[in-house]
């Protein structure tokens, strides 16, 4: 007898930093927070840092939502918009409506996928914080900036990323009551006008190898503090990414692989969706 349909995905990962992607185009959208949670345990689902689930487009090639691992939605996620863009675009570029807007994805000559994040969100309402302070100096210990991009960011310029412990200033950082969402902490250290070392506590999946949003946010406070120029390299745990901080936005580039693809049961997906 044939098994009853499951539901078909994708795992992909851009440096590291890695998804599960659904394909609901032209289907009703299964993602809720519980099955978001359930594929996203390492153990007893498949595991990923980000869910991205695609959608059929209106006025854009496509939509995408995402989830982080701990059930929660994300307005943004830099990797994953390169990763899904990599697997559905069929010519140079394509558009993706998310939570944030409009945003373009170009492949470039040498296979990589660029996306323009859009431009970096700079005032204390649209990070958002929870009252008006200079976003470039935060009233905080260590006095880290904050920069939206489409999800909140707090970026902590230190001596040496590599030493900083994650998981002792990660948790604290993310649920500052100055972030009424929470916050994705980077942690940052100049290598050169032209390129950073950065390493991430993500919002609803703690420690990431990359996040792509994360570096935008880090070049982009960066620049603005007179420590390096518009174009960074950004060395991450899991590889590097490339920002360029132009007049029509954040262009944020790196590498995307499709690991596998598979097929949940049914019988898994009606036990934890
Ligand atoms: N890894 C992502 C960001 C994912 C979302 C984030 N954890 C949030 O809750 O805002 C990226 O590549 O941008």
């Amino acid at each position: 007898m044939d098994a009853p349909p499951g539901l078909a995905f994708c795992k992909m990962h851009g440096a590291g930093n890695d998804f599960v992607v659904i394909d609901s185009r032209g289907t009703a959208p299964v993602t809720t927070p519980a099955l978001a949670r359930a594929l996203g345990d390492r153990n007893r689902g498949v595991g990923f840092d980000q869910l991205a689930e695609i959608r059929s487009g209106v006025d854009t090639d496509i939509e995408l939502d995402f989830w982080n691992s701990d059930g929660s939605r994300a307005g943004a996620c830099g990797n994953a918009t390169r990763c899904v863009a990599d697997l559905v675009m069929t010519g140079p570029s394509l558009t993706i409506r998310t939570a944030r807007g409009i945003l373009r994805a170009q492949r470039l000559e040498d296979g990589r996928v660029s996306v323009n994040m859009g431009p970096p969100q700079l005032d204390w309402d649209q990070i958002p914080l929870s009252h008006s302070v200079d976003t470039l100096n935060l009233p905080l210990q260590g006095t880290p900036s904050a920069v939206g991009m489409g999800n909140p960011h707090c970026v902590f310029f230190v001596e040496d990323a590599e030493a900083v412990d994650l998981p002792a200033l990660g948790p604290g950082a993310e649920t500052d009551p100055l972030y009424p969402q929470k916050t994705n902490v980077e942690f940052a250290s100049l290598i050169a006008p032209d390129h950073l070392r950065m390493r991430v506590w993500e919002r609803g999946a703690g420690i990431t190898l990359a996040c792509g949003s994360g570096a935008c946010a880090t070049a982009v406070a960066a620049h603005l503090r007179g420590l390096t120029t518009r174009k960074v390299t950004l060395d991450l745990d899991g590889g590097q990414l490339q920002v360029d901080w132009r007049e029509d936005g954040v262009w944020l580039t790196g590498p995307t692989a499709h690991v596998f693809t598979g097929q949940l049961s049914a019988a898994w997906v009606a036990a934890n969706g």
